[in-house]
């Protein structure tokens, strides 16, 4: 049970400085990108998680064992000194990817899911899956082997409505996926409508689904609020007030199937602010402060340690961290920009004043 130095009157706020200790937190969805990007952004994710799910949309992707283990060595090159922060690897599903590499992919004991982007649904998705019945081979060996197939769950079709677009997937794809592969373990990642959560949570065991701080704490008025704000565009987009609440319920209901997953997705200022702005929220510098804000609105810290600490390891089947991190009401502000490279970044919620703060 995580500790709290002062009982919690739901669902009003705690008073400042009250701690709370966790076992050390898992991220389940995080984009570290390459290079100097890394280099930016791994500190900021060390400092609050001792493993993570790392992403494997770089250009070109991430599709063999082979590039999974370098890309695992640059990550841990790139550690800060003294972290023993460890990256779960994914590799990206392609219309081509032969059913031996997902054999490797497990064998190697660093790979841990299987990526399914539909193709164009999001950042460097190009290569993504065209159709589902070309990868009948690959998710053979997933289910047999028990590899977990990590899905961005949106259709692309031009004619749906970029809102609508997790909930016809759910219809048109998933439903039927899992009927022709009912054991196959998937984990849908980053959801964002109350059809996904209904879903996920009435379907039975060997599913599961990742939950962002930023879908748990905005709805679509924040992409719109008083002008266009780009900082606040990620995909799936950000959706109705009815699906936020949705979310939030379901992440701090404490049922296992829904757990945390930043879904950091950095892009430097200017690939956002621009004719075509990129899709991605930079939630790495202040996740867990995020969350525990979102979990306090509704009077269930007590139930962040479930969510941020065990139910993923569980789900993937790996033992649950031993040690703790605290973190502390007290009020910080969140810097305007960040560093990133010779560029710069603009994390989510930039100079506005947090609650929270990781203290160790
Ligand atoms: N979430 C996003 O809006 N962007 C992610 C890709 C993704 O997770 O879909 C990215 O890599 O930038
Ligand atoms: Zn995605
Ligand atoms: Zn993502």
């Amino acid at each position: 049970m995580p500790s709290l130095s002062h009982h919690i009157p739901a669902p009003a706020a705690v008073p400042a400085g009250t701690t709370l200790t966790i076992t050390w937190p898992d991220d389940w969805h995080l984009h570290l990108r390459d290079g100097q990007a890394l280099q930016a952004v791994l500190p900021h994710t060390a400092a609050q998680f001792r493993r993570a799910i790392v992403m494997p949309n770089l250009r070109p992707p991430v599709t063999s064992t082979a590039q999974a283990a370098a890309y695992r060595e640059r990550i841990l090159a790139a550690r800060p000194v003294g972290s023993d922060f460890e990256p779960l690897m994914t590799l990206y599903l392609t219309d081509n990817t032969p059913p031996e590499e997902i054999h490797r992919a497990r064998a190697s004991g660093f790979v841990h899911a299987v990526k399914l982007y539909p193709a164009g649904a999001t950042t460097n998705s190009d290569s993504g899956v065209t159709d589902l019945k070309h990868t009948y081979a690959a998710l053979e060996a997933m289910q047999e082997t028990g590899m977990v197939l990590a899905i961005h769950g949106e259709v692309t079709d031009r004619d749906i409505d970029v809102f609508d677009r997790e909930k016809v997937f759910i219809d048109r794809v998933l439903i039927p996926l899992r009927k022709t592969f009912p054991a196959l373990r998937i984990v849908l990642e980053h959801i964002t409508t109350q059809d996904a959560v209904d879903y996920v949570r009435d379907a039975g065991s060997g599913i599961a689904a990742t939950l962002t701080a930023h879908h748990l704490l905005y709805n679509r008025n924040a992409i719109f609020t008083g002008g266009l704000r780009p900082h606040y565009y990620c995909l799936p987009v950000l959706k109705r007030e009815q699906h936020r609440q949705a979310l939030l319920a379901a992440a701090t209901s404490g049922d296992p199937r829904f757990f945390l997953g930043t879904d950091s997705a950095p892009h430097a200022r200017g690939d956002k602010e621009a004719d075509c702005g990129c899709a991605g929220c930079y939630t790495g510098l202040h996740a867990l402060a995020l969350y525990a804000t979102a979990f306090e609105a509704v009077g269930r810290l007590d139930r962040l340690e479930g969510f941020a600490s065990h139910f993923g390891a569980d789900f993937y089947r790996l033992p649950r961290n031993t040690g703790t991190l605290t973190l502390q009401k007290t009020a910080w502000q969140v810097p305007a920009e960040l560093p990133y490279g010779e560029r710069t970044l603009v994390p989510l919620a930039a100079g506005e004043t947090l609650d929270w703060r990781v203290i160790g």
